[in-house]
């Protein structure tokens, strides 16, 4: 297991790796839950006298929301009560120099660690640890935390490499996050564990049942992935109409695997009753799916018998793990499969775990308190990882000595 920040040696120059990675809307970085999250590891080592000197990413060289950190140090310094000095630089000197004037308390943010080159191939931690940034910032830190869990499942610099040269912790964040998502890998239930998965990737959701078919009582379906599932189970569904690419590459790709899991795992797998679309008045229209006889329109959300069918099963359960949406729930006519089940999950006393990016932006978005789930996560590829029992790089690094 990892060292924690309970382990810290006092009056240290932490070098800590956040994941601020965020949304960037016309060259405007939007502020959202990570850097709440984030604030909470930065705010206790600041209080506890060290000196700490954060790094993070945000976007891939080429992109557009390839941007510097100089606002992500503005908007986290709301977060934390106090002031997040920002350098230009990764590891030259103006990164040297501004680390060494630090003093007890404050916090400085070196710029997007994906500006270095040595950050961004995938290799080894030994040949990352090697690399002209690890060394040299290393030389002028004591310790080295990592508190980017949605970050971790890359093999990169700034998560990898300095484990191996400096003494390494998890920060908060990473620390609930591993026990929340690895707990449907490790942890045992009396009770029925169901999991609630849609989304856009079938892949998502195959890998997912493939690692938790002995683990998981119940899966109930939903998204695109759902409707290919129903497709499989001979419903006139999960085609693309004219301008969508959502179904009919991923049914070459996936088809017989799903044909075989709905076969082997028929009896754990519950797929939608029926099935919400836009009608000619733009409003919501449902349809059960056995009346479902043309491909002649797309299907946004799950029904409403849909998730009085769910319901129950979510409140007899004891854990509820939530990957992927049910439906369109950014559009407000199409939220109900998604919010339908998460109420069910906030109403009852069950642990549950929510994850990745979109699904969890929802609890927010509907205004449903966090406090009710039992882990709400901020990862993405990170979670999916975590929940199919896949080592995380970065948090395997963490755990050497
Ligand atoms: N039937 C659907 N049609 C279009 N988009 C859908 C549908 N069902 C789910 N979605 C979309 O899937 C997205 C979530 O996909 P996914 O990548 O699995 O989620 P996450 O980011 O939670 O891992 C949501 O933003 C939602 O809008
Ligand atoms: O936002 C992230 O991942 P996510 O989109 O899976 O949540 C991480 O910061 C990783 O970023 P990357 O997928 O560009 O390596």
């Amino acid at each position: 297991m990892f060292k924690t920040l309970d382990d810290l040696d006092p009056e240290q120059c932490v070098l800590v790796r956040l994941d601020l990675n965020s949304p960037v809307e016309d060259g405007e970085v939007q502020d959202n839950r990570r850097f709440d999250r984030h604030a909470e590891t930065v705010r206790e080592l600041a209080e506890a006298g060290h000196r700490v000197v954060l790094m993070a990413h945000q976007g891939r060289p080429g992109d557009d929301d390839f941007v510097s950190l100089e606002q992500h140090a503005d908007i986290l310094a709301g977060h934390i009560d106090r002031d997040v000095g920002f350098v230009a630089d990764t590891y030259g000197e103006d990164a040297i120099a501004a680390i060494d004037a630090l003093e007890a308390g404050e916090v400085l943010l070196l710029e997007n660690t994906r500006m270095c080159d040595e950050e961004l191939p995938e290799e080894d931690p030994e040949v990352k640890a090697d690399t002209e940034f690890v060394r040299t910032l290393a030389e002028h830190v004591d310790a080295y935390v990592n508190d980017a869990y949605s970050a971790a499942h890359r093999s990169h610099a700034s998560l990898v490499g300095f484990p191996l040269v400096l003494p390494a912790y998890a920060g908060r964040v990473m620390q609930t996050e591993y026990e929340a998502n690895s707990s449907i890998a490790t942890r045992e239930f009396d009770g029925q564990v169901t999991m609630v998965v849609g989304g856009t990737k079938a892949t998502d959701v195959i890998d997912v049942m493939n690692n938790l078919g002995d683990k998981v009582d119940q899966f109930l379906l939903g998204g695109i992935a759902g409707e290919l599932f129903l497709r499989a189970a001979g419903n006139v569904v999960g085609f693309d109409l004219e301008g969508m690419d959502f179904f009919d590459d991923q049914w070459e790709e996936n088809r017989e695997t799903i044909e075989s899991l709905l076969d082997e795992r028929g009896d754990q797998i519950k797929l939608a009753v029926d099935l919400a679309y836009e009608d000619e008045t733009d409003e919501r229209g449902e349809i059960a799916v056995a009346n479902i006889t043309e491909k002649d329109r797309a299907y946004l959300d799950v029904g409403s018998m849909t998730v009085d069918e769910y319901d129950p099963i979510i409140r007899d359960s004891e854990a509820v793990f939530v990957k992927g949406a049910l439906g369109l729930f950014e559009d407000e006519r199409f939220a109900v499969g998604t919010t339908g089940v998460l109420r069910a999950i906030a109403e009852t006393d069950c642990f549950s775990v929510v994850g990745g990016g979109d699904t969890s932006r929802a609890i927010e978005m509907y205004g449903m308190d966090e406090g009710d789930f039992g882990h709400v996560s901020i990862a993405g590829g990170a979670y999916i990882r975590a929940l199919t029992g896949a080592p995380l790089a970065g948090v395997e690094a963490l755990k050497q000595d």
